[in-house]
């Protein structure tokens, strides 16, 4: 699946001096999961915000399944979309079932799903409870049920696992795949990199209003020039005048003996095949190519000396 589903041309956005968004180009095609990260401010919320047309850009376009958000014939597309805010509020008094009802009649969507979300995200037994009763992540937990509300195309999640336990988190990722697999395109803010570097397809990072990367994680760590390194173990030790490690590139020994290489990611498939070529006795073997945390790091340290 390969339609867009949301394209941002040289979209800035101002509030006043400052600007929280600057010539924004980026595109989430149908079907793909794109993350944003950044620093607190580095304008994630406002570019989700600026997707769903509930504020305005200062400058650039913005379509969204086609139809421009400025568009009085936005409202329609807006039905499709699935929208869960940094901070879900809904009304104490009334029931978790009374507040999806309600969003589902003004999506103007059947509430004969509403029972499913409940199951899906966890609240089943609760969904007769008053909301002012129910723990930050029950809260969290009925924002997400109601943004799946009428099967969205679009899903715009702002830090949605922000204040849920480890067992919803991985639903949460495993709901988002099943609608990308059906062709919804997922835009989510997170600050938990761990999460989602093999969860999502797409990372776009934000500096100060900046877009400062975009890419495939592969893409990003070789961007980063981080070296991957190969580890291997051999049984009584490592033979320490080994031809046969010497042609295999530059290596060291670490601390308990383990033999460590360090090569560009876009080069390890042929260093480890190099490596079963030369026959040595290995007993383990470990590849740890950089982390996202490792990539971001390095990123933010390029920008603040640039
Ligand atoms: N309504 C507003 N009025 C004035 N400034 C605003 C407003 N909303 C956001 N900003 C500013 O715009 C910038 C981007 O804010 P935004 O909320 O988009 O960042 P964010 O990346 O989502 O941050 P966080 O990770 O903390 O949620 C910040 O400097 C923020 O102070």
């Amino acid at each position: 699946m390969s339609g867009l589903s949301v394209r941002f041309d040289g979209v800035s956005k101002r509030y006043g001096e400052v600007v929280a968004l600057d010539r924004i180009d980026m595109a989430l095609s149908q079907g793909e999961r794109v993350a944003l990260i950044g620093h607190n401010g580095a304008g994630k919320s406002t570019l989700i915000k600026l997707a769903l047309g509930l504020i305005r850009s200062t400058a650039g376009r913005i379509e969204v399944m086609g139809a421009d958000v400025r568009r009085s014939n936005f409202d329609a597309v807006r039905k499709a979309i699935g929208f869960l805010p940094e901070n879900v509020v809904f009304p104490a008094a009334i029931t978790g079932a009374e507040a999806l009802s309600f969003y589902a009649r003004l999506k103007g969507g059947s509430e004969r799903r509403n029972a499913d979300l409940f199951e899906r995200t966890g609240l089943a037994g609760a969904a007769h409870r008053r909301i002012g009763t129910y723990s930050k992540g029950m809260r969290q937990r009925l924002g997400l049920a109601q943004a799946l509300i009428g099967q969205p195309k679009l899903l715009l999640l702002d830090e949605p696992t922000s204040g849920l336990d480890p067992q919803l988190r991985e639903e949460v990722y495993n709901i988002m795949s099943e609608l990308a697999r059906n062709g919804a395109a997922i835009l989510l803010s997170s600050h938990a990199l761990a999460e989602i570097e093999n969860r999502t397809d797409r990372i776009v990072a934000l500096n100060r209003g900046r877009k400062i990367a975009d890419g495939s994680l592969v893409d990003l760590r070789r961007i980063s020039q981080i070296p991957t390194c190969i580890r291997i173990r051999m049984p009584e030790g490592p033979p320490c005048r080994s031809t046969a490690l010497s042609t295999l590139g530059e290596y060291k020994f670490l601390t308990d003996g383990t033999v460590e290489f360090r090569c560009e990611e876009a080069t390890k498939v042929d260093v480890l095949r190099r490596l079963f070529a030369a026959s040595l006795p290995l007993t383990d073997l470990e590849v740890v190519s950089p982390t996202l945390s490792e990539i971001y790091a390095v990123m933010m340290q390029r920008e603040a000396v640039a």
